[in-house]
């Protein structure tokens, strides 16, 4: 078994367990929850973006710091135009946040997984949390955009999630045919996103295996050990942590929650679109 699998394997035990215990737990206070949920993912989930420039390197071929200072200015003007698109058009902005998202995550199983059976996974985590925790999604959406939009994703979402239920199914049943690992992967997803609540299954799938994933691929691309990745992602996580620290001056006065709430996931959007143009280039070049 190679590392990706153990990780593979690690994961799927693990949101296994979250997924069949998640309801025995006792609701905890929600801004707590919250503040824990979004210091894992900066911990764990955001550096596995901050590793773009291992990438931008060799595709784009960077050199001189005339080059990095373009890099540089295009990434934070993509994520920009995604916080503008936030700000004037909630719901093209949500819907298409969705659709680019499915398709990110959709990368984390291998090109021997056939496309369909990789697009469910991929779009288990945004479909799937609305069987169950119908209104707990319509309202964390209506906290990030407003009531009105808040229903009519939420309510979308919830139309196609027992379709999209009953075809993961059909997915993760040939896929163990194939190879029990990556099925019990689908699997894990599939049973995490329908049972936990909505924050913490996106947590635990977002640090556990997106990110986990991404960063030990990233290794073996570049060659480059631990340390040195360290050493890479440092300055975009200080960049992201100076643009974190203005954006939650600049977000209107609300409570908390619903500041923070909308921080983590505008600033996941705002940095997915950079990341996702970088990433999908790999992919083609591989
Ligand atoms: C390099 C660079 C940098 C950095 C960067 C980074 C650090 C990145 C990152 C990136 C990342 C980090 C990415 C991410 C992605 C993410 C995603 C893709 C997500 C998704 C999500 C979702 C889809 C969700 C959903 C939901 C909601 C919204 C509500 C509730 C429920 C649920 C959960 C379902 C800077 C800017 C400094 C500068 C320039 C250069
Ligand atoms: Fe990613």
């Amino acid at each position: 078994m190679n590392k990706i699998q153990m990780q593979g394997l690690f994961f799927s035990l693990l949101a296994i367990v979250v997924a069949l215990t998640s309801m025995l737990l006792v609701p905890a206070n929600p801004t707590i929850s919250l503040v824990i949920l979004a210091a894992l993912i900066f911990f764990f989930g955001v550096p596995h973006g901050a590793l773009d420039p291992v990438f931008a390197q060799k595709l784009l071929l960077l050199k001189s710091w005339q080059d990095w200072t373009k890099f540089v200015i295009v990434y934070l003007a993509l994520s920009m135009l995604v916080v503008f698109i936030w700000w004037q058009l909630p719901l093209f902005f949500m819907g298409s946040f969705l659709l680019l998202s499915v398709m990110h995550f959709s990368r984390d199983l291998n090109d021997q997984v056939p496309r369909v059976t990789r697009v469910l996974y991929g779009g288990s985590m945004i479909f799937l949390p609305t069987i169950f925790h119908f209104e707990e999604m319509q309202n964390l959406f209506s906290l990030i955009l407003d009531a009105d939009a808040g229903l009519q994703i939420a309510s979308f979402l919830h139309v196609l999630a027992w379709p999209w239920l009953v075809g993961i199914l059909i997915g993760i049943y040939f896929q163990f045919n194939r190879g029990w690992l990556v099925g019990l992967e689908i699997l894990a997803v599939a049973l995490l996103s329908t049972l936990a609540s909505p924050l913490v299954s996106f947590t635990l799938y977002f640090c556990g295996m997106h990110s986990s994933r991404h960063m030990m691929r990233t290794g073996a691309y570049s060659g480059l050990n631990f340390m040195k990745l360290g050493l890479v992602s440092l300055g975009p996580m200080l960049g992201v942590i100076f643009i974190a620290l203005l954006a939650w001056f600049y977000l209107p006065e609300l409570p908390n929650y619903e500041r923070l709430l909308r921080l983590v996931f505008v600033g996941l959007a705002a940095l997915t679109v950079p990341h996702m143009l970088l990433i999908d280039r790999v992919r083609y070049q591989q």
